[in-house]
């Protein structure tokens, strides 16, 4: 058994493909033994994490996830502890895995309870697994209402009882730990599954990893980028912030400065409405330039950022001619508005040059035509369909940010905490983003290590030291 950390990457596998390699390794071992070992990995687990608790209540569900917990509770009550089963369904009607495990309780005189104890100090939330697939209702949704209110730690089977385990939503358990068995599934990692599982752990019950038949990645940290001695400032890269209408220059300064502080080799600052000297104080560096005079095959440009409206008129110009492109903010929200500059991006992605759009989930929605809640709903699919419909890079922000290319695997960034949700840490990530493909990567790689470097700066940050947009630039 594993901790999943942010360190290496991780497969993962959405149900479709978790039921293959289910029934592959069940066909070939003795029957029961997945659920035998998927029982003993979350009774150790739970002993592991709450090595004090005494009364252990195990919530056990109609199919095999709560077959998994009769399992574990015939293990913890042999070590001594209190244990309390319920059972939300008919024993009759279990499927022949958690059948098997009733009849083992059973026989080891651990009986159902009708009610849930007064208190405990340690829940097994075994009531619905991978075979969730509608809203909660009726008892099982009391039932999780219950655990959600009770005290002491959880330990979720599987996948927060109730959470969709290939997209991270619906209402459901919020667990302190959560064991995801046989694989990883990404709804842990992505929308409400960073706040519903907690800590995650992996047991793979003896089944090695197809990791060729993975659904998605859990990214690991970007290779760290070596500067050669004999390297000067044209090894690293131009890279120019378009953006700052009247009132929002701050927008394309936080990319410019994050583009600088990333280590690109030149930052131009191209605002579009005049700029004073305050917003660029401190930042000595960047060249302040009209991007209608710049030499746009040679810039990598992080383009959007506070544009208002104005980023219109520069935008078909930069789509056309820019070495690498970030689009993000207003620059989004100008294609999702206007046919000819979506035509004009997919004219630019088919002659190839690296693009990458960073939207939120209104900006994504506005680009797919559809509503922010269709786009969290599936974060996954709607990072994949946008970058189909686009032929580029998509980079969703938000919590389990998601990395999506044609023909590529999506990618979901572990790193970055709610700190981020603070103005102006979206331009952050548009400048480095344009900072690493200035140093020359790939588009998919570019937007991963961003995101990686953006939410790790984050993960570090000190403790009652303020998370500005700006501080956040600085310690890139
Ligand atoms: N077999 C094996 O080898 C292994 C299996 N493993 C374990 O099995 C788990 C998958 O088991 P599973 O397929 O039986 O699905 P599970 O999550 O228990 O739920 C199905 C039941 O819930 C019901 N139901 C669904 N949604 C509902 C809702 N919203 N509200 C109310 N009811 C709802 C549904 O009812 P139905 O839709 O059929 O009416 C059905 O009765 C997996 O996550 C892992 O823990 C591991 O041990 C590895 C080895
Ligand atoms: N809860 C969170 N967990 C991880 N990252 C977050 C969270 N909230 C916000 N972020 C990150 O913060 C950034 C916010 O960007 P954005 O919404 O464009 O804001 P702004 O336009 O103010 O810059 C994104 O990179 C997003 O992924
Ligand atoms: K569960």
């Amino acid at each position: 058994m594993l901790q999943v950390t942010a360190d290496r990457p991780w497969p993962l596998f959405d149900v479709a493909r978790t039921r293959e390699i289910e029934r592959e390794a069940a066909a070939a071992l003795p029957s029961h033994t997945l659920m035998q070992r998927a029982g003993l990995a979350t009774a150790r687990l739970a002993l592991a994490v709450a090595p004090h608790a005494n009364t252990v209540w195990v919530a056990c569900g109609p199919g095999n996830n709560g077959g998994d917990g009769f399992e574990a509770a015939a293990h913890l009550r042999q070590w001594g502890k209190s244990v309390v089963l319920t059972l939300a369904g008919d024993p009759a009607r279990l499927p022949p895995d958690a059948a098997a495990a009733w009849r083992k309780c059973q026989a080891a005189g651990l009986a159902a309870s009708a009610e849930p104890p007064a208190t405990w100090d340690v829940c097994i939330d075994a009531l619905l697994g991978i075979g969730n697939v509608r809203a909660l209702q009726g008892e099982l949704a009391q039932l999780v209402q219950t655990i959600n209110a009770g005290p002491g730690t959880v330990l979720a089977v599987d996948v927060p009882s109730g959470l969709a385990a290939d997209s991270g939503t619906g209402e459901s358990a919020r667990a302190t730990h959560t064991l995801s068995l046989l694989t990883l599934k990404p709804g842990l990692f992505t929308a409400s599954g960073r706040d519903r599982s907690g800590r995650v752990w992996f047991d793979d019950l003896g089944v090695p990893s197809q990791d060729e038949r993975a659904s998605a990645w859990l990214a690991g940290p970007p290779p760290v980028a070596e500067r050669l001695h004999a390297s000067h400032k044209g090894s690293y890269g131009d890279v120019a912030a378009v953006g700052g209408a009247a009132g929002m220059s701050g927008a394309a300064v936080l990319a410019a400065s994050a583009a600088l502080h990333a280590g690109a080799g030149r930052v131009y600052l191209c605002p579009l409405a005049p700029i004073g000297a305050a917003p660029i104080a401190g930042l000595p560096e960047l060249m302040v330039r009209d991007v209608a005079g710049l030499p746009l095959e040679t810039l990598n440009i992080a383009c959007g950022c506070g544009g208002g409206s104005e980023v219109r008129g520069v935008l078909p110009e930069i789509l056309r001619r820019a070495k690498s492109l970030v689009l993000d903010a207003d620059a989004l929200n100008a294609i999702a508005a206007e046919p000819a500059l979506q035509h004009g991006l997919r004219r630019r992605s088919e002659r190839g040059p690296p693009t990458v759009l960073t939207p939120h989930p209104l900006e994504a929605a506005r680009l797919l035509g559809c509503t922010t809640a269709e786009v969290q709903a599936d974060r996954l699919r709607s990072a994949t369909s946008l970058g189909e419909r686009f032929g580029c890079v998509v980079l969703l922000k938000g919590s389990g940010s998601v990395i999506a290319a044609p023909g590529q695997l999506p990618r979901i960034n572990p790193t970055g905490n709610a700190r981020l949700a603070t103005g102006g840490t979206g331009d952050v990530l548009a400048g480095l983003v344009a900072a690493l493909l200035a140093a020359g990567a790939d588009p998919m790689s570019a937007a991963a290590a961003a995101a990686y470097r953006h939410g790790s700066a984050a993960d570090h940050w000190p403790e009652g030291s303020a998370l500005t947009a700006g501080a956040l630039a600085r310690a890139l």
